[in-house]
């Protein structure tokens, strides 16, 4: 996160560190005890190792008592989702067990109603993802707020000029932006989440490459359809 703050200690407690090798490697948000959201660009680099997910963490570093890393039973690419696009890019990581609910550990509700955010919209995003360009990393959740930008605009050239779909959201990105790390994380608008944090064009902070964002809402069928097939 560029130009962000610290958050306060486990005021996020829905959100993830998705690790490798007890590396943070991307975001998450918890959606039900045993799912967690993100993106499936994360999966790039894993180079066949595996998952884990950190709950109830404020500091990736330090002891904290509702910290805990679990296990993934399962991680569900959108069947749309590759290397060339954004399209798609959402990542549903089954935990090995339900996570332990708590004022550290909790379910963020997401936006069911496939209908765009206002443009002008104040959303929050959050993640343990750089705050410099020189890919500074912080040991405690960082967030910020960032104004939606309508499809339309980010649409035009010098932006995103036409990759923006209808199953994405844009806001704006100068100076305060997510960076790389960030990915999966949430974008909240009053108190839902309403997107999944995307590389987008992987720069941070231009304000010619707004902050791109899948879109939750246009994707609850899937979401709905995975998590209801493993309870079969
Ligand atoms: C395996 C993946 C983690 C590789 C990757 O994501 N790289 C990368 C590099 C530079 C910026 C970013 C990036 C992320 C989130 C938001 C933004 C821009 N708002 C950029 C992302």
């Amino acid at each position: 996160i560029l130009g962000g703050s610290t958050a306060g200690a486990h005021q996020r407690p829905y959100m993830a560190s998705l690790q490798v090798d007890g590396h943070h490697v991307c975001g998450g948000l918890l959606i039900a005890e045993q799912w967690v959201l993100s993106a499936a660009h994360c999966m790039e680099d894993m180079k066949g190792k595996t998952f884990q997910v950190l709950l109830g963490a404020h500091s990736l570093s330090q002891p904290e008592p509702h910290k805990r890393l679990y296990a993934v039973r399962a991680a569900v690419r959108h069947p749309g989702s590759n290397i060339e696009t954004n399209d798609d890019d959402l990542l549903l990581l089954q935990l090995e067990e339900k996570a332990t609910l708590s004022e550290h550990v909790k379910i963020l509700p997401f936006q069911r109603q496939d209908v765009d955010v206002p443009p002008g919209t104040m959303c929050e995003a959050a993640g343990w993802g750089f705050t410099s360009h020189s890919g500074r990393k912080p040991d405690e959740l960082q967030q910020v707020e960032r104004p939606v930008k309508s499809r339309e605009e980010c649409n035009r050239r010098p932006y995103h000029d036409n990759t923006i779909t209808d199953k994405m959201l844009c806001t704006d990105s100068r100076k305060k932006d997510t960076c790389k790390g960030d990915s999966g994380g949430p974008l909240i608008c009053n108190g839902v989440a309403e997107g999944v944090v995307t590389a987008g064009a992987r720069v941070c902070g231009n304000y010619k490459k707004p902050g791109i964002y899948t879109r939750i809402a246009a994707y609850v069928d899937w979401i709905d359809g995975v998590m209801a097939a493993a309870e079969e």
